[in-house]
């Protein structure tokens, strides 16, 4: 994928949204006026700009000529202040395809930015047929593991739906892909749909579809994205935050392969393929009525469970070798392993964000990897199972006090190092010195 461009005047606003994108993991960069953006645009190939209306250098409306000259196809998301909501309107027509008005929370950043990203993914998806994710790509050889990749194979085999659960960074989706890509039958693309971001007025919509006029706002026919996973794989995730009044909806998708677009007077008749994953506890959802049972059941044929990290034994080793190879290829850096004085916490630490944490510990690791061995710190063993000793509980702050001063000792006091690793900008940094 290419890069997502952040076009805005105030430094901290840039810092937080190139911060959240690259999170997301995308490749990001920014300008802080016109001029700078379009040097960007001669250099590099951009997907998606966020684009601020007020620029020092003039108005960001102007600018969508010349982006569109420099990067054809590119897709524009303007940044607009509550006084101009008005030019943001004007913009769609000069090209834009989205807005977002000052002053918007990260979540919703993140669910434009994901959705333009998943869309365009979509596009290409569609041309690159043949990449694929194959189960050997899923690193594990513990029992459990195994098992799983059984479990994968005799999916892929049969059209029921699968439900993966599983913690955080278990690698739900990469399961779920492995899935899709072992289906012989497949021919449509895999859609994902967070059914944590999308907004609740709009998930039915983003869904199933509407048809022109179903509500104001509705000026043209749309394809949900059901129909987009048509004849391929629609993955759910977060299942559990599927609004309760949509669960009816999927339920006789699954049941009759059969929908109906918001404000739609017939059935469309679809053959997709349903894999929901969730984190959560579905029971508890259930007995608080904000899960229906029945669709549980339904989506429940398979049930595929991913173990946490810390509990495949030697796979933690297996994963951290494979991602420093991968890894440090991409970051040009040699690196010869795991020191050997280091192993042992790594088998003994929970990793509470499994397999996603192990990557991104290893890969700032490598960054700041000076002797070719990697020696993480800071990874403290599980709680033995009668939990934290009286006298370990320390409060949230005295706790980060300790953690600050432990990479200020790491970083020999260089705090823009320092900063980085923690993921807070300098000024953070230094009020919590402060
Ligand atoms: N067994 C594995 N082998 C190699 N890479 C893995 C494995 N499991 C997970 N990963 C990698 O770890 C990261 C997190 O995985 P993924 O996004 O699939 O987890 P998830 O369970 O869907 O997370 P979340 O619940 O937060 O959405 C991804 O980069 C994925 O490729």
């Amino acid at each position: 994928m290419g890069t997502v461009l952040i076009v805005d005047d105030v430094e901290d606003l840039r810092y937080s949204l190139s911060n959240t994108v690259r999170r997301a993991g995308y490749s990001v960069s920014v300008a802080a006026n016109g001029q700078e953006a379009l040097e960007i645009l001669r250099t590099s190939i951009v997907e998606l700009i966020f684009l601020d209306i007020g620029l020092p250098d003039g108005n960001g409306i102007n600018l969508i000529p010349k982006i569109n000259e420099l990067s054809p196809g590119v897709d524009i998301i303007m940044l607009s202040g509550r006084n101009d909501a008005k030019s943001a309107v004007q913009s769609l027509r000069e090209g834009a395809v989205d807005y977002i008005v000052k002053p918007f929370d990260l979540i919703e950043f993140k669910s434009v930015l994901h959705r333009i990203m998943r869309s365009r993914l979509l596009g290409k998806q569609a041309q690159l047929a043949d990449t694929c994710t194959s189960v050997d790509a899923i690193i594990g050889n513990c029992e459990s593991m195994r098992k799983v990749k059984e479990t994968i194979h005799m999916a892929s085999e049969v059209e029921s739906p699968v439900l993966i659960t599983g913690e955080t960074g278990t690698g739900k989706e990469l399961v779920a892909r492995a899935i899709h890509d072992a289906c012989p039958g497949n021919k449509g693309v895999f859609v994902k749909v967070d059914c944590g971001t999308l907004s609740a007025n709009l998930v039915e919509s983003e869904l199933f579809g509407h048809d022109r006029g179903a509500f104001t706002d509705a000026l043209t026919d749309k394809k949900g994205l059901v129909e987009v996973a048509s004849d391929g794989t629609l993955f759910l995730d977060e299942i559990g935050n599927l609004p309760i009044a949509l669960q009816p909806k999927l339920l006789r998708l699954i049941e009759e392969s059969i929908f109906r677009k918001v404000g739609g007077i017939k059935d469309i008749a679809v053959k997709v393929r349903i894999i929901a994953a969730t984190n959560a506890d579905i029971d508890r959802e259930i007995d608080a009525g904000t899960f229906r049972e029945d669709l549980y059941y339904r989506l429940n044929v398979i049930p595929l469970q991913l173990p946490p990290l810390r509990d495949r034994g030697d796979d933690v080793l297996l994963l951290a070798d494979a991602f420093i190879r991968t890894l440090s290829r991409d970051l040009k850096k040699e690196i010869r392993g795991i020191a050997p004085s280091a192993v042992e916490a790594m088998l003994a630490y929970d990793w509470p964000g499994n397999i996603r944490e192990l990557r991104n510990l290893i890969e700032r690791e490598i960054i700041f990897c000076k002797s070719g061995w990697l020696n993480p710190s800071g990874l403290r063993p599980a709680p033995s199972c009668g939990g934290l000793q009286g006298e370990e509980l320390v409060t949230l702050r005295e706790n980060e006090r300790r953690y600050i001063k432990q990479v200020l000792n790491y970083t020999n006091n260089n705090k823009s190092k320092a900063a980085r690793i923690l993921d807070i900008s300098r000024t953070t940094l230094r009020e919590k010195l402060d």
